[in-house]
């Protein structure tokens, strides 16, 4: 058993929208197949896998160094002989030799995309969805059968007002979610309360239901300033108040405003989400972690951070993964986080769950297929199969 090769592209998820901090005018992604010489239904098992939204394509980190070390490695160094299969930890250690702690910038981001179609291809080599692999090999019992997921948009947009903005969310409950999120930050803060009130007459006037996103933008006055400012309306959370690696800021916002925070989505590392937990002021009870395997050395790193937070004390269910893919949906279900992202709208092909399960009441099930699942997503799998081939 062996990879016999490792492709990777780059694909456009470019659009007009903004955030508080950047757009998306110009975002990528990469993609990679793991080719492997296992044969299942008459046909060469191949991994795939790409990098959330949020972080470009990581074509020359891929092309460089993270696909020739795999490549050059001995293929028997890549063998997890107790369960007969390719081994997603071995596959890491060699993406990771000569690699220096600390900086985990865009090579987490090119490991993530490498680690995610390794899983594929370990959960279809067991011919089993990958959510129940999980949950066989670490998880607590039974995986779910279906995750709690929200509808994340209400981005800037050119000349969008506040009754598209309406839109867009009423969109959203009439395809099945109950909760939704959208963009603050990139307005002053009258503005962005209009915008907020408006959100909020969409989802019955209840702040449980709603969910803001300031990217990262705010320095520590004006972050409390939201807060002061939303605080009454009892929002489901307030995310990313200001720069990810704050944690002070964060610990001070946490302080002071009186519902739930979320953050995570920019921390890529067991060690960046350790000092999280250390040194933001988190509340294991009420706040909610939202680290992106995708962009953050896949899952072989997120296991570790999972055990982190449970040395710490954090359930899993406090986590919610950023991105909205089905990779982070396979982990939600078979290690029991909280729930998943989702993008009806934006980041498509990549966004979005299989096709045929439906978002019910807030809830999605996930499909009964080897692997992560893109094969049960066609227009997914339109943008993966050539590189497989
Ligand atoms: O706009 C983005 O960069 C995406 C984001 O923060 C989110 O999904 O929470
Ligand atoms: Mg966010």
């Amino acid at each position: 058993m062996k990879i016999v090769d490792i492709r990777e592209t780059t694909a456009s998820i470019a659009s007009p929208i903004a955030n508080a901090y950047i757009d998306f005018s110009k975002m990528t992604c990469s993609v990679v197949a793991v080719v492997t010489d296992v044969v299942r239904d008459g046909k060469p098992v191949v991994g795939y896998g790409f990098n959330s939204n949020g972080r470009y394509g990581q074509g020359p980190l891929l092309r460089d160094r993270f696909i020739p070390r795999l490549k050059e490695a001995d293929p028997d160094s890549l063998i997890d002989a107790e369960h007969g299969t390719i081994d997603p930890f071995a596959v890491w250690r060699t993406l990771m030799t000569n690699e220096k702690p600390g900086g985990h910038g865009e090579r987490s981001v090119a490991v993530g995309v490498i680690d995610m179609a390794v899983w594929d291809a370990v959960a279809k080599i067991a011919e089993k969805p990958l959510y129940r692999l999980l949950a066989e090999r670490f998880g607590e019992g039974a995986p779910d059968e279906r995750v709690w997921v929200y509808a994340a948009g209400g981005y800037y947009y050119p000349d969008k007002g506040l009754s598209a903005l309406q839109d867009e969310l009423k969109s959203y409950l009439d395809r099945g979610y109950r909760e939704v999120k959208m963009k603050i930050g990139a307005v002053p803060l009258a503005e962005d309360l209009k915008r907020i009130e408006a959100a909020l007459a969409v989802v019955d006037g209840d702040g449980a239901r709603l969910c803001v996103d300031a990217n990262g933008r705010f320095d520590t006055a004006t972050a409390l300033a939201y807060a002061d400012a939303m605080a009454p309306y009892g929002l489901k959370w307030y995310e990313e108040a200001g720069d990810p690696l704050d944690y002070a800021l964060q610990a001070e916002v946490s302080a002071r405003y009186p519902g739930a925070m979320a953050t995570g989505e920019n921390l890529f590392s067991m060690q960046d989400a350790r000092n999280l937990i250390r040194y933001g002021g988190m509340n294991p009870e009420t706040d909610w972690l939202q680290f992106d395997c995708a962009l953050s050395y896949g899952l072989v790193e997120y296991l570790r951070t999972l055990q982190m937070l449970k040395d710490n004390g954090w359930s899993s269910r406090r986590v919610v993964p950023h991105g909205g893919h089905q990779l982070s949906l396979n982990i939600a279900a078979g290690l029991h986080l909280g729930g998943n992202e989702s993008y009806p709208d934006v980041f498509q092909p990549f966004g979005g769950f299989a096709d045929g399960t439906p978002v019910e009441d807030g809830y999605v099930g996930l499909p009964d297929v080897p692997g992560i699942g893109f094969e049960a997503k066609a227009a997914l799998y339109a943008v993966m199969k050539p590189l497989g081939e």
